[in-house]
């Protein structure tokens, strides 16, 4: 296996409709600067990660295109439009094709996602059994943040409500191991302080210092 084998593909809503449970968890920053902030650190830490060649985004957003591309990530049309898991597939399809055969998904709900912590996750995987699809589960333990495949294995992807429960019983083995900040993402406001405790990425620590300030601005002197 090269060093920098693997490719991560990390879906994108449209920044207006993502995210939801967090609208209004910064007062004083837009919702959309908040989405964008969690996606941009999420697509950082990969493309800084030793384990990885390629960050294929899939997104229908300008914005988040222009900042992925922007980054040295690639970035593709949410194709064909129907929902998590066939953009999953479609960035694993833009993946094979462009030569990816390590293939990882990955949520773009991340901020304070290490690149060390994803480089021993993959390596983890690689070490694993042979031909085996992978999984690491979010913090509660019903999600996922990242599936993986070894070459020849098609990402088969089970995102959404209960994904852990679907991706075990699709075959993928859990992986086991802290990864703290690799199983940390950010649904809920809760989510985004339990991140802050960790240490964000830059963008959503900047997100998350504009509305301290503005919160210590509105105080009663
Ligand atoms: N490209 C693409 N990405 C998606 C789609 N649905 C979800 N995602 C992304 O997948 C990741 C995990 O999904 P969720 O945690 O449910 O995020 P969400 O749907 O934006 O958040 P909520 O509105 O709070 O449910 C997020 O980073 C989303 O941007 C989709 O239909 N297309
Ligand atoms: C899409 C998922 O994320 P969340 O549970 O954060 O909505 C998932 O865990 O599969």
């Amino acid at each position: 296996m090269r060093q920098r084998a693997w490719t991560v593909v990390v879906p994108v809503k449209r920044l207006g409709v993502a995210k939801s449970r967090l609208r209004g968890a910064l007062p004083g920053v837009p919702h959309e600067e908040l989405a964008l902030a969690l996606a941009a650190d999420t697509v950082a830490a990969a493309l800084a990660c030793p384990a990885v060649a390629d960050v294929v985004v899939v997104t229908d957003d300008p914005r988040v295109a222009a900042a992925a591309g922007g980054a040295g990530a690639r970035a593709v049309p949410d194709a064909p439009g129907a929902g998590l898991n066939a953009a999953f597939r479609h960035g694993a399809q833009v993946a094979a094709a462009n030569g990816g055969a390590w293939l990882a998904g990955l949520t773009a709900d991340l901020p304070a996602l290490r690149p060390d912590e994803l480089a021993a996750a993959l390596c983890a995987v690689a070490a694993g059994p042979p031909g085996v699809r992978r999984f690491v589960a979010d913090a509660p333990g019903s999600g996922t943040v990242l599936l993986a495949a070894p070459p020849g294995v098609p990402l088969d992807p089970r995102f959404g409500v209960g994904s852990a429960a679907a991706h075990l019983a699709s075959g993928a083995l859990p992986l086991a191991g802290e990864l703290p900040t690799l199983r940390r993402d950010v649904d809920t406001a809760a989510d985004l302080a339990a991140a802050a405790r960790l240490g964000l990425g830059p963008r959503t620590a900047a997100a998350v210092a504009v509305a301290a300030a503005g919160r210590l601005a509105a105080r009663p002197a």
